[in-house]
């Protein structure tokens, strides 16, 4: 049985935020803390050194019965049979995503603004990632965050479950969760904590007070 969408905590892994951590290490320790969903961003790793890493991270995600996805590549996630990919602007379009990975995998897509919206909003996609929330250092090109407003009608307009990106910590995941975000989707927070498992259980903490199961 494939693992289930589960958007409350999303780890975006990210090697450099390891700090020379093991990956591994870091997705485990996140995954103790509260995690419910790992996706592996690699933007500097060949595809066999993506490989590499899918093999590793997967079976640590499946133990913790936690969605695996895959950042951009769909051919490394149907390689390692990870449950989806994320899919942004740049990426393979979602129809033919969908095609090759089939109804029942995970297909998230990135949302920057309205317009972007709309048009994600043609698709079935199980998700959106909304962002960036606030300012990053983890993705240098990403563009400048929503203004809150905006963020909390989008949450609504999106008409299906929608996770918060973008330089999220504890300090303002309130502020997604109360504009409607579903769940957090986090980075730097998690993989360059002291320990990513205190920080995810911080973060998992938050998360359900704002949306109590
Ligand atoms: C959950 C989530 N939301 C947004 C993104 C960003 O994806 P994308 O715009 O394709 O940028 P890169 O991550 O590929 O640099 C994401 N990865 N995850
Ligand atoms: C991948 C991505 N897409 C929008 S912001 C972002 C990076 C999120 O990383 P952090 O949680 O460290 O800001
Ligand atoms: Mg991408």
């Amino acid at each position: 049985m494939p693992a289930r969408l589960d958007l409350r905590l999303y780890l975006v892994t990210d090697p450099v935020g390891c700090m020379g951590r093991d990956l591994a290490w870091v997705v485990a320790e996140a995954l103790a803390g509260g995690v419910t969903m790992v996706q592996l961003r690699e933007k500097q790793a060949t595809t066999r050194e993506f490989l590499e890493r899918a093999w590793r991270i997967k079976p640590i995600c499946d133990a913790a019965g936690a969605p695996f996805i895959i950042n951009d590549r769909v051919d490394v996630a149907l390689a390692v049979g990870a449950a989806g990919v994320h899919l942004g602007r740049q990426d393979m379009p979602y129809a033919d995503a969908r095609r090759l990975l089939g109804p029942r995998a995970i297909i998230g897509l990135t949302v920057h603004n309205m317009a972007e919206l709309e048009e994600a909003k043609a698709t079935d996609a199980d998700y959106f990632g909304l962002g960036p929330a606030f300012p990053t250092r983890t993705k240098p090109d990403a563009p400048a965050p929503w203004g809150m407003d905006e963020y909390a009608r989008a949450c609504v307009l999106a008409g299906r479950p929608v996770v918060a990106i973008g330089g999220i910590g504890p300090h303002n995941a309130r502020t997604v969760l109360a504009a409607g975000a579903h769940g957090l989707a986090v980075s730097s927070a998690i993989c360059s904590a002291d320990s990513p498992k205190w920080a995810a259980m911080e973060l998992a903490a938050l998360h359900a007070r704002l949306w109590p199961s």
